[in-house]
């Protein structure tokens, strides 16, 4: 699908720029799959230790927005413009994606543990990075699971294969595992699209207890998750960044007659 460029009315939320306290920022972003253009005018700013939902219909390209973020797309896709971290340009030649993936962390929308055990699961990155040290691994597991908030149900279990949890238990594991390489950003691409309503809200209440540490990025159908969760909103259309704004005011008074179409349920 090609789109057209210019064609819709956009609003975009910028801060304050003495405020000075921008994780990350995307500008001029678009990002190309072959030939098609998949995403095109997304200057879209995150600030530090907020929650921001990227919301919009299926195929609206939130997925590849996010997936630009920390450059897992790279391999699929084109990305041209600027994915700014801490005011560095990390969409050039020389940067370290590994590293960029270590400060920006991914958790998929299928909770996806190893088929090992969960104190394996949390501390893989670090000991694959040859710290086998027992009291260093065994602190990132406590420090890291208590963070995910699943401390209290895996504790008497770390070293039972992961892959025996319920969704949510699992969801939150990877989270700790993300976690454990202490990240800056998290993006959560869907979390809690396999979970039940119950591990939905375990998941949401872990992501408030996270974010005065992280910044955080979540993709969601769910328009109450976003509406009750987030600090910001980008509605996303056709492969472009129709609004960002406070949440609150992209769910009561959106300045795009499309945004206020989708979030009231009369879009399409
Ligand atoms: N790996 C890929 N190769 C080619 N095209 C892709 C690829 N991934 C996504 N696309 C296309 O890019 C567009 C945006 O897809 P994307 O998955 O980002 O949307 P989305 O808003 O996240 O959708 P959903 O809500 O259904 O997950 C779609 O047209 C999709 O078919």
């Amino acid at each position: 699908m090609q789109f057209e460029t210019n064609q819709h009315e956009r609003f975009i939320y910028q801060f304050n720029p003495e405020e000075n306290d921008i994780e990350m920022q995307t500008k001029d972003l678009e990002i190309y799959y072959g030939k098609q253009l998949a995403m095109h005018h997304a200057d879209i700013q995150f600030k530090k230790n907020t929650i921001t939902a990227l919301i919009g219909p299926s195929g609206s390209g939130k997925s590849t927005f996010l997936r630009a973020l920390n450059r897992m797309n790279d391999d699929v896709a084109t990305v041209n413009g600027q994915i700014l971290y801490k005011g560095v340009n990390i969409n050039q030649p020389g940067i370290d994606v590994y590293e960029v993936r270590r400060r920006i962390g991914m958790v998929f929308q299928r909770p996806n543990p190893f088929a090992k055990s969960i104190y394996d699961n949390v501390t893989f990155a670090l000991q694959r990075r040859g710290i086998h040290d027992k009291r260093t691994l065994d602190k990132v597991v406590e420090t890291t699971l208590k963070q995910a908030a699943v401390w209290d149900q895996v504790k008497d279990s770390l070293h039972k294969s992961a892959q025996a949890l319920s969704g949510g238990q699992a969801q939150r594991v990877c989270i700790a595992r993300a976690l454990a390489v202490k990240p800056d950003v998290l993006l959560l691409d869907e979390p809690a699209s396999a979970l039940d309503p119950v591990s939905t809200a375990q998941l949401e209440q872990t992501l408030r207890e996270l974010k005065p540490n992280y910044t955080i990025i979540i993709v969601t159908h769910n328009m109450q998750q976003a509406a009750r969760l987030s600090d910001y909103t980008v509605f996303f259309n056709l492969g472009e960044a129709i609004e960002y704004n406070k949440t609150r005011k992209i769910f009561t008074r959106p300045k795009i007659q499309l945004t206020d179409d989708y979030v009231s349920g009369n879009f399409g």
